[in-house]
């Protein structure tokens, strides 16, 4: 039989708009139901480029907000493997060093694919591989406060270097590429991570494209 191409689900929006929390939410609630070959995440952080060649000091200077930080080529690359079947090498990255892990998680495709990022949208390579965009749309003031209490948690920040950084880069790289890229979604959420009809409705949907025999 033939295998079932798998469908691609791009999770956009600003950063700490709630994109991990509802990729996650959705691949939990439906684990049990799908099987491991049925739905899993890539981060499009993962694909952040190496820079283990460049100091500490350096890294702490890149614009990680522009789509020239991430290898795109790389990710689309990848989601055209996984749309034809094929296994892939995905990077891992670290955010408390600013670069990949000196190792790769063998990735393999299953039939629902999320994909969650804050430039997915932005890339016309990208978007061609979307079967589904949605665009998270939580309001910058309130992606601040969540990116701050995350940041000093989970990625080793001091409050100065978070502000410093949403200054200098996160919000006008928000208005330059980010908001803009919102045009391209088929779907836009309100309320962020936790908007339990958004999460229903995309459940169904995925429930839905789960149960199709497979392409001829
Ligand atoms: N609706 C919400 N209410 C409260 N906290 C939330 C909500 N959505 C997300 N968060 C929290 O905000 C932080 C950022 O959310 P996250 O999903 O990591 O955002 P993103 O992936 O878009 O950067 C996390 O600590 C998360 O648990
Ligand atoms: N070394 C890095 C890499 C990325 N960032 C910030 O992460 C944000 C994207 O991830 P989200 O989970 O928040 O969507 C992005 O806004 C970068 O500024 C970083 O601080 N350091």
């Amino acid at each position: 039989m033939k295998p079932i191409k798998p469908t691609i689900i791009a999770i956009a929006g600003p950063s700490a708009s709630g994109k991990t929390l509802f990729a996650k939410t959705i691949h939990d609630e439906l684990i049990e139901e799908l099987g491991e070959s049925g739905i899993s995440i890539i981060y499009e952080d993962a694909y952040y480029r190496d820079q283990s060649h460049l100091s500490m000091q350096e890294r702490e200077q890149t614009n990680y907000d522009h789509p020239s930080a991430f290898e795109h080529e790389l990710l689309s690359e990848h989601l055209n493997k996984l749309t034809k079947n094929q296994t892939i090498n995905s990077p891992v990255y670290c955010y408390k060093t600013h670069t990949r892990l000196n190792e790769s998680k063998i990735f393999s495709p299953t039939k629902i694919i999320l994909v969650e990022g804050i430039l997915l949208l932005s890339n016309k390579e990208l978007r061609e591989c979307f079967d589904i965009k949605v665009y998270m749309d939580t309001p910058l003031d309130i992606c601040l406060i969540r990116r701050i209490k995350r940041d000093l948690v989970e990625r080793n920040r001091s409050i100065e270097s978070v502000t410093n950084q949403y200054l200098a880069t996160v919000r006008p790289m928000y208005y330059q590429f980010i908001e803009p890229s919102k045009a391209w979604a088929d779907i836009v959420i309100t309320r962020g991570g936790k908007n339990r009809m958004a999460i229903e409705v995309i459940k169904a949907k995925i429930r839905q494209l789960s149960q199709l025999p497979p392409q001829q």
